[in-house]
């Protein structure tokens, strides 16, 4: 092709720096929806070179992530996180091609539809359940619990690991991990990201000591791939080992060397990319829960009428719960846990709408723009689950949240059901109030914070039983 058409409209990039001082490092989100307005659905912009595609609508997702899957589904390459401190065999950040091809399909065989998450149902259910019994227990602490349930439910369901107490050994490596990870990815952290060259240049010259660093980083790495890997391993070879993503698949007859680290990357990527997107959303419900009491109630009385208070919900009861459904949506829509997706990055020249999209450009979904766009939802920036009811409903929020194309989200339908179950199990047993300090109602506000993952910005809030029926169904639920 030659690039004979228009670049995607934008702002007017400087020589050389190109767009730097048009975009903000925080939460740049905002920014591409305003330039959408004046610059519309698909826009672009350079730094230093790089070329950057924003889409900010859902029907041009759709039309270029989906439908042009095959030249779309490749991933930036991140010098530092990615070749040197090893994380570029991880899914999240694998290139497109075969071995990213067979590690989804590992995940489309163990959880790729509501339907096989029934497997896991059992283990979510549990694992919720003790989430109720630590909140009875500590309720200012929800924070701590969010976290602990969603790193448990992550390495239950992909090593079969029961996370031991407040203090687990394997959560903590996994949330050092974590750490690095997010501190190796924010832009300009690492020279090396903008000069790849530079990774070449030996440790002990002044200034590399980025090199020491990534190879701090990539011990950590290999030690809890290793480490859960060997885990679920010795506890197949002793007879013990529970239903999970790596002993399923291990099981597996005829399996090879290549197969068997194809496993293990591929379950790294659950706690990578499932841990913290899980805690951001739950942490939303607690906040929408706190300002709305209304809707708070309307789900109560449902889920009274339906399940009755001498039980608690399962996620069999789902289909039975439309008001419970719909909220749990809403959760999903209005805070954006992943505002720009992840990047894909594209393999080949492409023109869209008459527009040139170059090859190697780094292409982003507005993923916030679209969920808060007035034209696909009424109202955006209020919680109202009724939205998702009726006979016009609005778009499903999960239709964009979890990405498009050949890279979407292939744990959705987990976190669809660690949403769910968390909503309709926390509203059954509890009120959540706003807290009250010296007479005076705290009134907190939804701020998403920068990041690539986006967290409701801390906020404090009341949680009660609602009655000591609910409060003696909650000491009922057996040890764990
Ligand atoms: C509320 C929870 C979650 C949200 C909002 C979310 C959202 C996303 C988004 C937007 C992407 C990028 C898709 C794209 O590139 O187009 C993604 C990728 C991914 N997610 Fe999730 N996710 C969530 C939970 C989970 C869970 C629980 C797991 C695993 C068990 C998971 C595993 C992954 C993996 C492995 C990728 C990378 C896929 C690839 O690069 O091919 N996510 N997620």
């Amino acid at each position: 092709l030659k690039p004979s058409k228009p670049l995607p409209p934008g702002p007017r990039p400087l020589p050389i720096v190109g767009n730097i001082f048009n975009v903000p490092i925080d939460k740049s989100w905002f920014a591409f929806s305003d330039w959408q307005k004046k610059y519309g659905d698909l826009l672009s912009f350079h730094i230093l070179g790089r070329r950057f595609i924003v889409i900010n609508s859902a029907e041009l997702a759709i039309d270029i992530l989906d439908k042009k899957g095959a030249i779309y589904s490749d991933r930036p390459r991140l010098t530092m996180a990615g070749d040197l401190a090893g994380w570029k065999d991880t899914l999240i950040l694998l290139g497109y091609g075969e071995t990213l091809r067979k590690y989804r399909r590992y995940f489309h065989r163990l959880i790729g539809s509501r339907a096989l998450m029934q497997n896991f149902h059992p283990v979510e259910e549990r694992l919720t359940y003790r989430f109720l019994q630590d909140i009875l227990k500590n309720p200012n602490d929800l924070s701590t619990h969010i976290r602990k349930t969603a790193d448990s439910i992550i390495l239950s369901i992909s090593y079969g690991y029961d996370v031991q107490g407040d203090h687990d050994p394997w959560v903590k490596m996994a949330d050092n991990l974590l750490s690095q990870f997010s501190e190796m990815t924010v832009a300009g952290a690492y020279l090396v990201d903008f000069l790849p060259f530079l990774k070449h240049v030996p440790e002990w010259v002044p200034g590399a000591s980025f090199q020491k660093t990534a190879k701090e980083y990539k011990a950590t790495l290999y030690q809890a791939v290793d480490g859960l890997h060997q885990f679920v391993k010795d506890q197949m070879a002793a007879g013990i080992a529970p239903f999970s993503f790596v002993s399923s698949l291990l099981g597996e007859a005829n399996l090879s060397g290549n197969d068997e680290h194809a496993i293990k990357w591929s379950a790294a990527a659950m706690y990578s990319a499932g841990a913290e997107t899980t805690v951001s959303a739950l942490y939303s419900f607690f906040l929408a829960m706190t300002l709305h009491p209304e809707t708070q109630k309307a789900a109560q009385a449902e889920i009274d009428a339906v399940i009755g208070s001498d039980r608690l919900p399962t996620l069999a009861d789902r289909a039975a719960l439309p008001y419970v459904e719909a909220l749990s949506k809403e959760v999903m829509r209005w805070h954006t846990v992943a505002p720009l997706s992840i990047p894909h990055a594209s393999t080949k020249d492409d023109i869209h709408n008459g527009y040139l999209i170059p090859k190697g450009s780094y292409v982003l979904v507005n993923i916030w723009g679209i969920l808060h766009n007035k034209q696909n939802y009424s109202e955006p920036d209020l919680f109202k689950p009724e939205r998702f009811l009726g006979d016009h409903p609005e778009l499903d929020p999960r239709t964009v949240a979890f990405g498009y194309g050949r890279r979407i989200c292939p744990g959705m339908h987990l976190a669809d059901a660690s949403i769910f179950i968390t909503c309709v199990t926390t509203l059954a047993v509890f009120n959540v109030t706003k807290s009250v300090e010296n007479g005076v109602e705290i009134v907190p506000t939804l701020e998403g914070l920068a990041g690539a993952i986006s967290h409701p910005a801390p906020f404090k809030c009341s949680i009660t039983p609602r009655s000591p029926e609910a409060e003696a169904l909650i000491h009922e639920i057996p040890a764990h």
